[in-house]
């Protein structure tokens, strides 16, 4: 979804101007407090597409209809491997089950790849790499565009597809993680058709030049918790750019990078210049790591995955970018909008049950207003309904896996050790039968916490958040700055220069003042400390899916 506002200001509301990449569905427009109502609107997107092109792929994709009716009718389906533009069992024949986080039950199964899978996918990649790099940048960004325009005329399906594999609301996949998948596609065609590089002139003795050129085969490896819209934040830039590339999505969700293969080739992305392989990380993501012929890894996960990934590449001397975990410190001002405020912060606290890195996960309130946030907040999040993620109401769905949620309340527990308070939440909802086995909790508030203790300090990702009172901006500061993490904050004030003053204080690589997670995929996106190495997003990503080669030639 683009932002009416922005595209006013950047390119009007021609549906054929370059998208802008301004993203702001999680960000208060549509208003904050719709997002946790989830009415189901439809999307209000330009749609580019033309009649007969509609019609045409009506026909040509029965069969990928079927399988998505399959997936929700709940028959049991088989993902394949998807290699040089083929569906191809797993080399070992090994399958892992597919469990539905909304009822703890197996609804298919997933390859459980391995090394030879990895290396026929770099093979396939690197066949493909010459006439893929060498194809003109407007018939490569065509075929992206053409990507985001199947992937949006089968929204409905991909959200119930995410939703079913993930846990997420099916609102939130189809107002945030599919439509930002489309953006993705989008926004990179447009970027790489804009991106230009300078020359420099050596007062008048020799001119530099500098091309940039794709890497090769890239690795790309995504985590579960927004499947498709992380997945193809890296598939869109990799492509765009020109390389060809072997991706491993997580293997609790593969499904909509599965229905990815096809909306690829339907597209007419030629074969082997995507190729997805399913799998475990220790197995086929450490051999995608490790393969001698990948030259780049892209990954977004776990920070202790991402040593590991160091280690493993380090002979390779690869090209990194690692957008990893967050304990993101969310601070409100005494002087803070309050009704602004509290609806953004249900959001940054809980969207996806706060499984998002950027989720604000350590709410610090100045002391003068702190019993009236919390008096006014948690009505709010007592007021949260979570459960059935099909349900239109439901604003939280389920965790993503039993190991996930026994690890969620392992944290409420050791809170409570700590000498904390669970405020609210803390437990299971009541629910009705048929979701006796999915992995629900209750959005929790945690207070009377000290900063440094683990709970404050360790990533939690799912819907517990800590509440602190603080007395000055020194000190606010120096606790949002005392972890190990870096990745976001969020500042609420209306003191414009304490804002700037604050956010420029922060130790971290995306700051938000008086919004959450408002998003433009032009800006640079990424962690400091143990968050992340690199920035991927815009001329950054380009920069990073790239070498840059300098020519200088003397007069
Ligand atoms: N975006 C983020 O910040 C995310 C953070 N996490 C954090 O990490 C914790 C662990 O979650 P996990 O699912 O275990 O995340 P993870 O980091 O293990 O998984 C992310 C991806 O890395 C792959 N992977 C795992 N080990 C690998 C290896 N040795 N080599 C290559 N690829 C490998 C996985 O298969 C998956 O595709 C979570 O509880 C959460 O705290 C998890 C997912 C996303
Ligand atoms: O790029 C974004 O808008 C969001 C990224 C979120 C993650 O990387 C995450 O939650 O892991």
């Amino acid at each position: 979804m683009v932002s009416r506002r922005y595209l006013g200001d950047l390119g009007g509301e021609d549906p054929q101007s370059p998208p802008t990449g301004v993203e702001n569905y999680l960000s208060g427009s549509p208003p904050a407090e719709d997002l946790f109502r989830f009415d189901n609107t439809p999307a209000r997107r330009d749609r580019r597409r033309v009649g007969p092109e509609r019609r045409r792929e009506g026909a040509d994709s029965d069969a990928a209809h079927r399988r998505e009716q399959g997936i929700h009718m709940g028959q049991h389906i088989q993902i394949q491997n998807f290699i040089d533009g083929a569906m191809v069992p797993p080399c070992n024949g090994n399958y892992m089950d597919n469990i539905e986080p909304a009822t703890g039950r197996v609804y298919g199964q997933v390859p459980d790849s391995d090394a030879h899978d990895i290396g026929a996918a770099v093979t396939a990649a690197q066949r493909a790499f010459p006439a893929w790099s060498a194809t003109p940048v407007e018939q490569r960004a065509r075929l992206l565009e053409r990507v985001a325009d199947l992937l949006e005329s089968r929204l409905e399906a991909f959200a119930k597809a995410e939703s079913r594999d993930q846990g997420k609301p099916v609102a939130l996949a189809k107002m945030v993680d599919i439509p930002r998948a489309v953006s993705n596609f989008r926004y990179f065609a447009g970027a790489i058709r804009h991106h230009e590089e300078s020359a420099t002139h050596m007062d008048g003795k020799a001119l530099n030049y500098t091309v940039r050129k794709p890497v090769g085969v890239a690795g790309l490896i995504s985590p579960w918790n927004l499947p498709l819209y992380l997945l193809t934040w890296k598939i869109a830039p990799a492509l765009a750019t020109g390389n060809t590339c072997v991706a491993k999505p997580s293997e609790m969700t593969s499904m909509t990078a599965w229905l990815l293969a096809e909306v690829l080739q339907e597209a007419g992305i030629p074969p082997g210049v995507c190729n997805l392989v399913f799998g475990t990380g220790p197995k086929a993501g450490a051999a995608l790591v490790g393969h001698p012929e990948v030259p780049l890894i892209s990954f977004t996960g776990g920070t202790e995955t991402a040593r590991r990934i160091i280690r493993d590449s380090a002979d390779g001397f690869k090209k990194l970018s690692l957008e990893l975990g967050g304990k993101n410190a969310y601070i409100v001002y005494a002087d803070a909008d309050l009704d602004q405020c509290l609806p953004t912060t249900l959001r940054a606290a809980f969207t996806n049950q706060g499984e998002v890195c950027l989720c604000g996960s350590r709410l610090f309130v100045e002391r003068p207003i702190y019993e009236r946030f919390l008096e006014r907040f948690t009505p709010m999040v007592e007021a949260m309904v979570v459960g059935d993620p099909t349900q239109p109401e439901t604003n939280m769905g389920a965790l993503i896996s039993q190991a996930h949620l026994k690890k969620v309340r392992g944290y409420i527990a050791l809170a409570r050790e700590e000498g904390g308070t669970v405020h609210c939440g803390g437990t299971r909802p009541d629910l009705p039968s048929h979701l006796d086995g999915g992995y629900y909790l209750r959005p929790t508030i945690v207070t009377g916490l000290t900063p440094t203790c683990r709970v404050m300090q360790e990533e939690i990702f799912g819907p517990v958040v800590t509440i602190t009172p603080f007395d000055s901006e020194e000190e606010v500061i120096a606790f949002a700055n005392g972890t190990r993490y870096g990745l976001s904050a969020t500042i609420w004030t209306r003191d414009v220069s304490r804002a700037h003053r604050t956010a420029h204080a922060m130790d971290a690589g995306i700051i938000w003042v008086n919004t959450w997670m408002l998003r433009d995929l032009r800006t640079p996106f990424g962690g400091m400390k143990a968050s992340g190495v690199g920035r991927e997003g815009g001329a950054h990503s380009i920069d990073f899916y790239t070498e840059s080669q300098n020519v200088c030639i003397q007069f």
